[in-house]
């Protein structure tokens, strides 16, 4: 346990008596879990009066509370060079916070992410910062991968450049923690969970390190000399740190920390052993949650191609429901401050069939709870075979956030949401608008041999 955190666990415990673990229903009053509003939303149980007025409770009045007590000098830090990842960060960092970490949320952006991005991720993370692209150019490895996109990855080990912190976890954007996970800061430089592909190499998607210049600069270096045996930063840091395997069995972080979501199938038995304890789901490789379409009156993943199982298909159901829920309420308020003539502009572009905007505007008032989205169970529709029992505990259970019913019913009406469609149409607007304000990229976009390629493709 790290720095402040610490000395407010001690004086807890001292307080309530050695051996009694603080219980988190008697935290002081500005702690969210008190508040019956929050309680209600998450389906916990109202707090009983007689808990409120003992001793205990008085003096955890006046105490720090060790869980919601901010730890100012440690941070949970992620990665978008782009609005698509960006949206994976936001899900990751609405998670962190909807189980109340007390760690700082930082996100690493660069120069590509929008500033329309940019104040969505502020409503979120504590820190938008700016990092420089850092890219392997490594084609020939990465294509051993079949992944050329992944050389930009090698941009992660700017996290070493936050020396504001003293100690972080780094987490993909592709990540979403099911359950509070700030005990991984009790964990060492360099602390990380095996890759499911080569269990003697960490997979680079959670990880645990220290800021500091002289490792990052200790990296480049390296990078430079030896390059990536994977073309990305994985295999840059395995190489790095290429003790991990051997040397401190307390850095390999329990796999639950960093659950991949192709070993769900390709080692189902130990995913119905243990799955319910995963803390950390990690979707590898393709396709990202933000890829797949996810239509929300069945509330199931739109399967284009049959994808592989269905649990997986649950975890990206989480991923949308949490997207829905949390991150489109976001979308809207940045819309409503940023006064565009369209309300629902943001939202439309959200959606691949949108009914008439004008039946949005208003939502009425008094509708009875029955016909309010059921955001309560991740479950597939009847045509799905998948067991109940087979989920895992955190997907049988959704808090319901009043907030967010407004959107939740224009989220509904529409029959597909699709990420990639919506970025690729908001990308397309923003290009025209520049071409219509003389902002013309004459060297690069709109180059006359681009210009030309577009004239022929559009001929053939
Ligand atoms: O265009 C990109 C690509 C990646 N990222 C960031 O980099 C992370 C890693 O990329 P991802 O697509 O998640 O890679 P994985 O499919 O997870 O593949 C593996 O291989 C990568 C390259 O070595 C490692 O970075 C990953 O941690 C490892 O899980 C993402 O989550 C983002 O945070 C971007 O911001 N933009
Ligand atoms: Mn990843």
């Amino acid at each position: 346990m790290g720095d402040h955190a610490m000395d407010d666990y001690f004086l807890c415990w001292n307080v309530t008596g050695v051996g009694e673990p603080c219980d988190r229903s008697l935290a002081p009053p500005r702690c969210p879990q008190r508040d019956p509003r929050t309680r209600a939303s998450r389906g916990l149980p109202a707090l009983q009066e007689s808990t409120r007025g003992s001793y205990d409770t008085f003096l955890h009045w006046l105490i720090p509370h060790p869980f919601t007590m901010p730890v100012t000098n440690q941070a949970f830090v992620t990665l978008g060079t782009n609005d698509l990842y960006c949206q994976g960060a936001l899900v990751l960092g609405k998670s962190l916070r909807n189980f109340e970490t007390s760690r700082q949320l930082v996100i690493m952006v660069t120069s590509e992410v929008t500033s329309r991005m940019r104040g969505i991720l502020g409503k979120v993370f504590d820190q938008v910062v700016e990092v420089d692209v850092l890219d392997s150019a490594d084609s020939v490895r990465l294509s051993l991968l079949k992944r050329p996109e992944l050389g930009v990855t090698f941009t992660k080990i700017q996290s070493w450049t936050l020396t504001q912190y003293t100690k972080c976890v780094y987490m993909d954007a592709d990540t979403i923690a099911l359950c509070n996970i700030d005990e991984l800061f009790d964990r060492e430089e360099f602390s990380a969970a095996p890759d499911a592909g080569w269990p003697d190499c960490f997979n680079s998607g959670v990880f645990v390190f220290r800021p500091s210049l002289e490792t990052f600069r200790r990296l480049l270096k390296y990078a430079e000399d030896h390059g990536s045996f994977d073309g990305g930063d994985q295999g840059l840091l395995n190489s790095f740190f290429s003790n991990w395997a051997t040397a401190d069995i307390s850095k390999h972080l329990p796999f639950i920390y960093n659950l991949s979501i192709s070993s769900i199938y390709t080692y189902s038995p130990a995913f119905k052993q243990f799955g319910s304890e995963a803390k950390v789901v990690h979707f590898i490789g393709t396709p990202k949650p933000w890829n797949c379409k996810y239509n929300p009156q069945t509330k199931w993943i739109v399967e284009e191609e049959p994808l592989s199982g269905s649990q997986h298909l649950s975890f990206l159901v989480l991923w949308w429901q949490t997207y829905i829920s949390d991150i489109l309420p976001l979308l809207k308020e940045q819309q409503e401050v940023t006064g565009t003539e369209n309300k629902f502009g943001m939202i439309e572009f959200h959606m691949k069939k949108t009914p008439s905007l004008e039946s949005f505007e208003e939502v009425p008032e008094g509708i009875p709870d029955s016909k309010l989205p059921d955001n309560s169970s991740v479950q597939p529709p009847a045509d799905v075979n998948v067991q109940d029992q087979d989920l895992p505990s955190q997907l049988q259970e959704q808090p319901v956030n009043q907030d967010t019913i407004h959107m939740g019913l224009l989220v509904q009406s529409a029959s597909e949401l699709s990420l990639r469609e919506a970025e690729e149409k908001l990308h397309r607007e923003e290009e025209r608008k520049k071409w219509e304000e003389g902002h013309i990229d004459y060297m690069g976009r709109h180059s006359f041999e681009n210009i030309q390629k577009k004239l022929d493709q559009f001929l053939q």
